[in-house]
């Protein structure tokens, strides 16, 4: 599979080129990296010591031709952007970046009539299996737990909540008949008054190199249960998203998460 990474100097671009080089069926087709990239030019592999052959480009269409897959941990304005060429190209896109709005999730998922995606605010294999732990923590404790989401991330990250707290949401909120859009709660301050029992909170920390860590609490009345998963490697997401990549190498067309590609879509308790 010729796979093109892009946002390749980037943090999540670099694990991701460490992992196609070790991929068996992989090829490092492409690196894309924005036009003020210090890297462009550059082989791919440099950081690493290595020589791929692989130049890093500003040069979308060039890039993509040929190609099988992108994998894209960026921007939503950078996915967007390359977004049109995939279709054009018929190149599959495996899609890690977070923080998009409506509009940028709605042309992802109008995309997917064209080529293959894979659409995950996290690709890490523990993650998604925390998303049916709390699925089933929510159902069990469907009352009388307040549930609060609290999620910590290195000092460079440009969006809050994440992404993997927002669908910790999501999938809570569903899982208790609860549209999020409408019991989510971003941050308190000043005097809130009490809270209000369906509400589900969110806490944003910021600091260091913290890789990323999510704890969804269900605080009751003389106990609370925490769910927590604490990332220490960003390999476990660059593992994941090659996979997904793999994943659609069978696939024209569609619309997929992370519980497709780990066929956990139909584990119930
Ligand atoms: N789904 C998952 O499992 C995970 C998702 N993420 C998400 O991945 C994204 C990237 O994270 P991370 O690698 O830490 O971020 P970095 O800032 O380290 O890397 C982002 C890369 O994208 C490039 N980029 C940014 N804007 C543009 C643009 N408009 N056009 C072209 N290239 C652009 C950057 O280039 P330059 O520096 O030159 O601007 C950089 O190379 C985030 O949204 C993050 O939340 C992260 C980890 C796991
Ligand atoms: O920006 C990051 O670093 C991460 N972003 C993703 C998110 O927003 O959930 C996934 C992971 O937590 C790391």
């Amino acid at each position: 599979m010729k796979l093109v990474i892009t946002g390749a100097s980037g943090r999540m671009g670099r694990m991701l080129i460490e992992t196609a080089l070790n991929t068996a069926g992989v090829t490092l087709h492409g690196a894309l990296d924005s036009e003020s990239s210090a890297s462009l030019g550059k082989d791919a592999g440099e950081f690493l010591g290595k020589t791929t052959g692989v130049l890093i480009s500003h040069d979308a269409a060039a890039v993509l031709a040929g190609a099988d897959c992108v994998i894209d941990f960026t921007h939503p304005d950078a996915t967007l952007n390359y977004l049109p060429l995939c279709i054009e190209q018929g190149v599959n896109l495996v899609v890690g970046t977070t923080g998009f709005d409506e509009a940028g999730k709605a042309a992802l998922r109008q995309a997917s009539e064209s080529i293959g995606v894979v659409f995950s605010p996290n690709m890490a294999i523990g993650v998604n299996a925390t998303f049916k732990i709390l699925e089933l923590a929510a159902k069990i404790l469907n009352s009388g737990y307040d549930i609060e989401i609290i999620e910590a991330h290195h000092r460079m990250k440009v969006d809050a909540p994440s992404g993997t707290a927002l669908k910790m949401g999501e999938v809570v909120a569903n899982a208790l008949g609860r549209d999020l859009n409408e019991c989510a709660i971003y941050g308190r301050e000043g005097h809130t008054g009490v809270r209000e029992d369906t509400t589900i909170g969110f806490s944003t920390i910021r600091g260091g190199d913290i890789i990323g860590d999510h704890t969804v609490l269900f605080a009751g009345m003389g106990e609370r249960i925490e769910v927590t998963h604490k990332s220490s490697s960003r390999q476990s997401y660059a593992t994941g998203a090659v996979r997904a990549a793999l994943y659609l190498e069978t696939k024209n067309t569609g619309w997929f998460d992370m519980q497709d590609v780990l066929g956990l879509k139909d584990v119930t308790a």
